[in-house]
């Protein structure tokens, strides 16, 4: 461990491991406040197409500076072995954990308020230009709160001014299809990988689930998306609609993060929460008239959803709506040689 850490924080137990590394929890020498630490093992960086450390802690403060739902970075350290990054502690679980333990399906009200949560930090990434590349139920960890903070930037990239990406990243199973092809990619990978982890926690399975990398590939590749109906036959079909476009391999009709953050089943957690949080009871509204309200805001939610989507469309139908990727001719053989 680095002297100057250990000097500024109490290094404690594991509370996770990754490819590159470990998470520990820490408490601050000087105002007793906890954190986590992320120590990154540099024999395990063999290859730095493969990772960069101090690209992660840039791109990290950048993604992560005034977005309340990315884990915000504190402090970083280098010693001879170790990369190390102070980051805000998150109690846990990891939404990987929370799916196993509670077992899916997950109900569509708590599965819209996780993924609103997700949507959120994704989007708020996307309008600092970053593309996490990575999006998947481990880096989806809960904070005290109870809400969900976006973790690990280390495959993270930068998309600049109508820029693209090429480099081969990201976890098969939640992996988008331009990715996996070699082509230029966008943002809208992230938009892919949420969709998945979505239809996991609805399904209890990724809709490609297969054993190998290669066949997850080739799955993604030919497949088409289906809602097997022993497990989705009790999804609604506005959860089914949603999954049809983030899980689209047609790039330019699949949603952006802001379109998934305004599509009626997302919008529907709002509802929920006010419901939670008894509204009715609280502040005393009848609770007929105060219904009415709220199925009247929702009708109206759903029906300039429902204008938008048609304007969409027709922008797609004259071209307008194509994705401004293709721009950056990054280097092909790089990526190539990655995909092996
Ligand atoms: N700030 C945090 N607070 C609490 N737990 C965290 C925090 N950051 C990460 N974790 C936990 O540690 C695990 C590993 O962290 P992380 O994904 O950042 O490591 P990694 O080596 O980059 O992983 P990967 O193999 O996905 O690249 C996460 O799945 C999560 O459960």
């Amino acid at each position: 461990m680095s002297d100057q850490l250990n000097k500024d924080y109490d290094v404690g137990a594991l509370i996770g491991r990754g490819r590159f590394g470990a998470v520990f929890r820490c408490v601050s020498r000087i105002s007793g406040e906890l954190f986590a630490v992320k120590s990154i093992d540099k024999a395990l960086l063999t290859d730095p197409l493969d990772y960069d450390p101090s690209r992660e802690a840039k791109l990290h403060r950048l993604a992560a500076a005034g977005n309340p739902l990315a884990v915000q970075i504190h402090a970083d350290y280098e010693d001879d072995e170790s990369i190390h990054l102070v980051l805000d502690f998150c109690h846990g679980p990891n939404l990987f954990h929370h799916i196993a333990d509670k077992g899916a399906p997950i109900s569509e009200p708590e599965a819209a308020m996780l993924m609103g949560d997700l949507m959120e930090a994704i989007a708020a990434c996307h309008r600092r230009g970053v593309v996490h590349r990575d999006v998947k139920p481990e880096n989806a960890v809960f904070d005290g709160a109870g809400r969900i903070r976006i973790v690990d930037f280390g495959s993270a990239g930068w998309i600049g001014e109508g820029g693209g990406m090429r480099e081969l990243v990201g976890t098969p199973f939640y992996m988008a299809p331009e990715v996996e092809r070699g082509e230029v990619y966008g943002e809208k990978v992230d938009v892919w990988s949420a969709g998945v982890v979505l239809f996991t926690m609805l399904g209890g399975l990724p809709p490609s689930y297969c054993e190998t990398s290669a066949e997850i590939f080739e799955a993604v590749r030919w497949g088409s998306l289906r809602f097997p109906s022993r497990v989705f036959s009790g999804v609604s079909s506005a959860a089914k609609d949603l999954l049809e476009r983030m899980i689209c391999k047609e790039v330019s009709r699949r949603f952006s993060a802001e379109q998934v953050l305004r599509h009626p089943w997302i919008k529907s957690r709002e509802v929920e929460a006010v419901l939670n949080a008894d509204f009715f009871g609280v502040v005393g509204v009848d609770g007929d008239a105060g219904q009415r309200g709220l199925i009247a805001k929702l009708a109206e939610q759903a029906e300039r959803y429902e204008e938008e989507r048609k304007e969409s469309s027709k922008a797609v139908a004259k071209g307008k709506g194509v994705e401004k990727i293709g721009q950056n001719k990054g280097d092909v053989k790089e990526a190539q040689s990655l995909r092996g």
